[in-house]
């Protein structure tokens, strides 16, 4: 989590939010898949990942560095952990937000042993002068520690084992390209599709004992927003559920019933996803409005309808910003059930009177 995203506490308390809340990493670990072979869908990164970490255990080197992009709950931890297990070689977790000084880096990577991988999430929130001695670190092996100030400063080099950096981050653009630069291989996580969040669910259903059918498997999958975490997230829910209202077994029935006390909807939109396309559509007739009065409209925050409930409508195609307003798509009516208003000529009459 965030600690200075003015929405990460309303993305935590939601069941369709992508950031992990405390009962994630609780059972996280044991989610976890353990190896490439394991690790559901993402193909191509997968091969890719194979080729370099075959061939760098066939060379007897330690891996290239790897930077890992894509939103949060894909599965790059996981996959972090991966190249660690599958080059036999132990791993060391920190995030940028944690090094804010250069001597906090320098500490870490004078520890490090031979062949260790660095997981470094959040890369693009270190400081400016731990990712400098990073630039060297990744190239060279080796880190100035400068002692001292002023003019009496003086740089005392530091050779460093060879390692592995893994680098995560939500945000590649946010990256400083030497630093991008330096890594050899770089792999953007996409959103999963149905079949394979189907897939999680059934790896993950078994190894918390949970039985499952398939069309049970795909309506959790459905909702899912393409995020393994939240397949998961909404699968002990589901769980929960079927434990306390059926008999402990899951099916589609069960799992439509238990998602519904959620308010989780069949294409994963939540409470908060609806309110804002509701407003749109039957407060505005559809739009365009500006973000700050459709905000108002439903009690929120700018930055919790911008940066919470919008990225999703967006990828939907439910909602679509635009420089007059946010305005809904055609979608958007058919997902709530509603009819959109004629557009015959002289119609359209609200159109640009909901300013920002
Ligand atoms: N490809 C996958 N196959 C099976 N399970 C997965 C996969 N990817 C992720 N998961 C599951 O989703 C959960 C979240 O994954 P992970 O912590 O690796 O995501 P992340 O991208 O590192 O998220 P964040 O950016 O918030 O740190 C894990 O418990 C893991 O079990």
């Amino acid at each position: 989590m965030n600690p200075d995203d003015p929405t990460a506490a309303d993305t935590d308390m939601r069941l369709v939010g992508p950031a992990a809340d405390g009962e994630d990493q609780a059972v996280e670990a044991a989610l976890r898949p353990r190896s490439l072979g394991e690790f559901v869908g993402q193909e191509r990164v997968r091969e890719q990942l194979d080729l370099v970490l075959r061939a760098a255990l066939a060379r007897g080197a330690t891996a290239d560095h790897v930077l890992l992009s894509g939103a949060p709950g894909l599965g790059k931890t996981t996959l972090s952990m991966i190249i660690a297990a599958e080059m036999n070689a132990p791993i060391r977790i920190t995030s940028g937000p944690a090094i804010q000084h250069a001597g906090d880096l320098a500490a870490i990577l004078s520890s490090l042993q031979e062949g260790e991988v660095l997981f470094l999430d959040e890369i693009h929130r270190m400081s400016r002068p731990a990712e400098e001695m990073l630039y060297m670190a990744m190239e060279d092996f080796r880190v100035d520690v400068i002692v001292g100030k002023g003019p009496g400063a003086t740089a005392i080099p530091l050779e460093l084992p060879p390692f592995t950096l893994v680098g995560a981050t939500t945000r590649a653009g946010l990256l400083p390209p030497p630093l991008r630069d330096r890594f050899g291989f770089t792999a953007h996580m996409e959103f999963y599709d149905p079949a394979e969040l189907k897939r999680v669910v059934h790896r993950s259903a078994s190894l918390l004992d949970v039985e499952i059918d398939t069309e049970g498997a795909a309506e959790i999958a459905g909702r899912s927003r393409g995020t393994p975490r939240i397949a998961n997230r909404l699968l002990r829910r589901v769980r929960d559920y079927a434990q306390v209202k059926a008999d402990g077994r899951i099916d589609r029935e069960v799992a439509a019933a238990a998602l519904a006390v959620y308010e989780v909807d069949g294409r994963g939109l939540d409470r908060l996803d609806r309110a804002v396309l509701g407003a749109l559509l039957r407060l505005f007739g559809g739009g365009p409005v500006g973000l700050s009065t459709l905000a108002v409209a439903v009690g929120e925050e700018r930055e919790t309808v911008e940066e919470v409930a919008e990225p999703f409508l967006v990828r939907e195609g439910l909602l679509a910003r635009t420089p007059r307003g946010r305005i809904a798509t055609p979608a958007a009516w058919t997902h709530l059930g509603l009819v959109p208003p004629q557009q015959g000529p002289g119609a359209g009459g609200q159109q640009g009177l909901f300013g920002a």
